[in-house]
């Protein structure tokens, strides 16, 4: 399965932190479903926004009635982390548009410094004794963690540790205050976070459940079953998102590849022994690409390679070097060898159909000439627009 190339696009990257995959990912999904599990409440800026918001007001009310020293650190690193977060989604928007993939450690990392100092400003409030400033802590906070736990479900053990984050120095502060009735609090607490944990939970397993079906379904749309390669329809959708950096015209060359001789091994040894070499064929290839290169099969014993970023010198080492790796496989079948068609293009700009099906038409007419030339070998063409 070329599981990096059926990757979702507008996604955070995988994390590199074995802390945050641990805290953020369940490596029993696929990598797929691990990356859109990911997208929290980072991922919406109207969310992000709500969230810097109520506690930037918060710091200030609090600041506006006690200047004290510990309310100025309170205002000052909400600012600076809320800054450090709103940067950080702005630039993880950007670098969508290019499809580049985006790291997931820092965005993290930051929700939960943010977490930790508004959890201990809220508590700062409670002690500060003043009514008005407990009663708007207080609500904040729940409102805050409880939201955190809706919206972070899809990465249970994170949205937990918001949760405490956000909740528990307020309720650890109680001992500290005079007034008893808060204790309520520290009472609730258990309860409060049984219920979010529970929340989580089951919309973490609701998640999953509906995103297994929506990839096992899409599997079956775009992937060949035999060799668990893409089909043609899966080929087309990913090498129609290649494209260049900045929109810069990118060269491209496409191998339209036939087995030789393979009727012969279908009728000699029967169709499961073909069904094998096939699989392993496919492997053998996938092995031998790049892991930017778009690999289908085609159909019966034809392949389609689309190699993104490559000079026509290289593309013919490649060509060369599948050749080879197919023959070294099919030693065992008389006359197993591998034919190759290829077309190259020097500017491709992405997301042009017609132009794609027309590469492939004259990668055909390639190998069409590769065949008359004896086989095992391959034939090129420049596009011909
Ligand atoms: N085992 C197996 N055989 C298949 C499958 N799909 C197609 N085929 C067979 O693959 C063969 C492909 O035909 P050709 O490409 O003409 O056979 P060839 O012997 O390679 O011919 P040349 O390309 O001229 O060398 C046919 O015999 C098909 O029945 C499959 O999924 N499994």
């Amino acid at each position: 399965m070329p599981d990096k190339l059926y990757m979702h696009h507008n996604a955070y990257s995988i994390p590199r932190w074995r802390f945050m995959y641990w805290l953020l990912c369940d490596s029993r999904l696929p990598l797929n479903i691990q990356q859109r599990l990911l997208l929290g409440p980072n991922t919406q800026t109207s969310v992000m926004w709500s969230g810097t918001l109520t506690v930037l007001v918060l710091t200030l009310i609090a600041l506006s009635r006690h200047p004290a020293p510990l309310f100025w650190l309170w205002f000052l690193a909400t600012l600076a982390i809320s800054g450090y977060r709103a940067g950080l989604h702005y630039h993880v928007k950007r670098q969508w548009r290019w499809r580049i993939v985006t790291p997931a450690d820092q965005i993290y990392l930051a929700n939960l410094l943010w977490s930790t100092t508004t959890g201990l400003g809220t508590a700062l409030c409670l002690l500060s004794g003043d009514p008005v400033l407990q009663v708007l802590a207080i609500p904040s906070m729940v409102a805050l963690a409880s939201a955190a736990a809706a919206f972070s479900h899809g990465t249970p053990r994170y949205a937990m540790l918001q949760v405490l984050l956000l909740d528990l120095p307020l309720k650890l502060a109680v001992p500290f205050q005079p007034e008893p009735w808060f204790w309520v609090f520290v009472l609730q607490g258990p309860f409060f976070w049984m219920g979010l944990h529970m929340m989580i939970h089951s919309l973490y397993d609701m998640s999953t459940q509906a995103l297994l079906g929506e990839y096992h379904s899409q599997r079956q749309a775009i992937l060949d079953p035999l060799t668990e390669l893409f089909n043609r329809e899966g080929w087309f959708r990913e090498a129609l998102t290649i494209r260049g950096p900045g929109r810069v015209p990118l060269p491209v060359s496409l191998l339209f590849s036939d087995l030789d001789g393979f009727k012969h091994v279908n009728d000699t040894y029967g169709h499961m022994i073909g069904d094998d070499l096939l699989r392993d064929i496919a492997s053998a290839m996938s092995e031998a690409l790049r892991s930017d290169d778009i690999l289908a099969r085609w159909g019966g014993d034809e392949f389609v390679i689309l190699l993104p970023g490559i000079s026509p010198e290289a593309s013919r080492t490649v060509a060369q070097r599948l050749i080879d790796t197919t023959a070294d496989i099919g030693r065992t079948y008389p006359g197993i060898g591998l034919s190759i068609g290829l077309v190259h293009c020097q500017n491709w700009r992405g997301m042009d159909r017609n132009r794609l099906e027309r590469l492939v038409a004259q990668a055909d007419q390639s190998l069409y000439r590769a065949k008359r030339q004896g086989k095992g070998c391959f034939q090129e063409l420049t596009e011909q627009v």
